[in-house]
């Protein structure tokens, strides 16, 4: 059961308190795994993947017949300084698009037999330009997380995130650079295609971010002057598949940053997620490292919208089918070595 999100601090300490993995399921699926019908190790990653599905589970031989994907859009009043590629306009523009199923996300959401759904934050209301204040106030911010903490289908068995939010790529960098170190030019990429000029100005704005709020520790705080609506309904969403015990596959760059203000304020929080891909965006990978993160794929993706996560479902699905599907050496009469 999800408990209402009444402040912040209700939402911290969910985080802080939620559930582990079933030891009993995780103990039952590896011994299972032990007893099936190829050599020890074959199906390689493909072996952890689906103990580590049961555990969270709480089902040693589990199936996935109920994957949601959501999309979140949100917009960014950081745009003004001229982060992206493309105008603003076209985040309510994709909108209608999935909403009429024409964009990507819709096909490999049906390819990969998942109800996808997209919700819309405020986008006649941009967040404040977070290089002249905190993007969101606390009351946004937790509007935001309330969005995505009530989107997540309590039966669905796997949960897919992603984002449309045209200059997204600005906040995910600052929250990366706040988060993890380093300097603005290590985590600010071309995002939807910006050229050199327009990165070396998209390096100057994240670094002017982190520099007026990259301070504080607190990952919700983070989040709160970094950040933006979608990837705060994101975290909220992946908080409630933890509280729920519904595994979760990361998407790319925008969400494994709004992840990661997550693992801040509980670390291991996202015990219960993977990384779907490695996206395109160059700070990905690092991004991915700090979180000890390993990508299922890795095919130069640099969509968002849930895209690699998507793609990643089939993946999950097709080691979950292996495990709980495949016959032991004594049912199918096969000799062991
Ligand atoms: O998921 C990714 O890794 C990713 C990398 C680059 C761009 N995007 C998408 O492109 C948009 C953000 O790019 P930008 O250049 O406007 O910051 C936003 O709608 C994202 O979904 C997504
Ligand atoms: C067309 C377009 C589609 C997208 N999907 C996610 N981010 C996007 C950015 C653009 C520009």
């Amino acid at each position: 059961m999800l408990p209402e999100l009444d402040d912040l601090n209700t939402f911290r300490d969910a985080l802080r308190t939620a559930p582990g993995p079933d030891g009993d399921a995780l103990q039952g699926a590896a011994d299972r795994n032990g007893q099936l019908t190829k050599p020890p190790g074959a199906l390689g990653r493909l072996e952890e993947l689906a103990i580590w599905y049961a555990g969270w589970r709480g089902d040693a031989q589990p199936r996935i017949e109920a994957p949601q994907v959501i999309v979140f859009a949100g917009n960014h009043g950081v745009t003004a300084q001229g982060v992206s590629a493309f105008p603003p306009e076209v985040t309510a523009q994709m909108v209608l698009n999935f909403e009429h199923g024409g964009a990507a996300i819709n096909q490999l959401a049906k390819a990969a037999g998942a109800r996808m759904t997209v919700q819309a934050l405020d986008l006649d209301r941009p967040t404040a330009d977070f290089t002249q204040g905190p993007a969101m106030t606390e009351a946004e911010l937790l509007d935001a997380l309330r969005t995505g903490w009530r989107a997540v289908d309590p039966d669905a068995d796997l949960l897919v995130v992603g984002e449309m939010g045209i200059g997204n790529t600005t906040p995910a960098a600052a929250i990366a650079c706040a988060l993890f170190g380093g300097e603005a030019a290590d985590w600010t990429g071309r995002g939807t295609g910006v050229d050199d000029a327009g990165l070396a100005n998209k390096t100057r704005v994240v670094a002017e971010g982190v520099a007026l709020h990259g301070g504080s520790g607190d990952g919700l705080e983070i989040l709160r002057c970094l950040g933006g609506r979608e990837l705060a309904a994101m975290a909220g969403a992946i908080a409630a598949a933890r509280v729920l015990r519904i595994p979760v596959i990361l998407d790319g760059f925008i969400c494994t940053a709004a992840a990661a203000c997550l693992d801040r304020v509980a670390p291991g929080a996202l015990d219960h997620a993977v990384a779907g891909h490695q996206s395109a965006e160059g700070a990905h990978a690092a991004m991915l490292g700090k979180l000890d993160k390993e990508p299922l794929l890795n095919l130069g993706l640099r969509l968002g919208e849930g895209s690699g996560g998507a793609l990643a479902i089939n993946i999950l699905k097709s080691a979950v089918a292996c495990h709980s599907g495949m016959a032991t050496f004594t049912e199918a009469g096969v000799s062991e070595g």
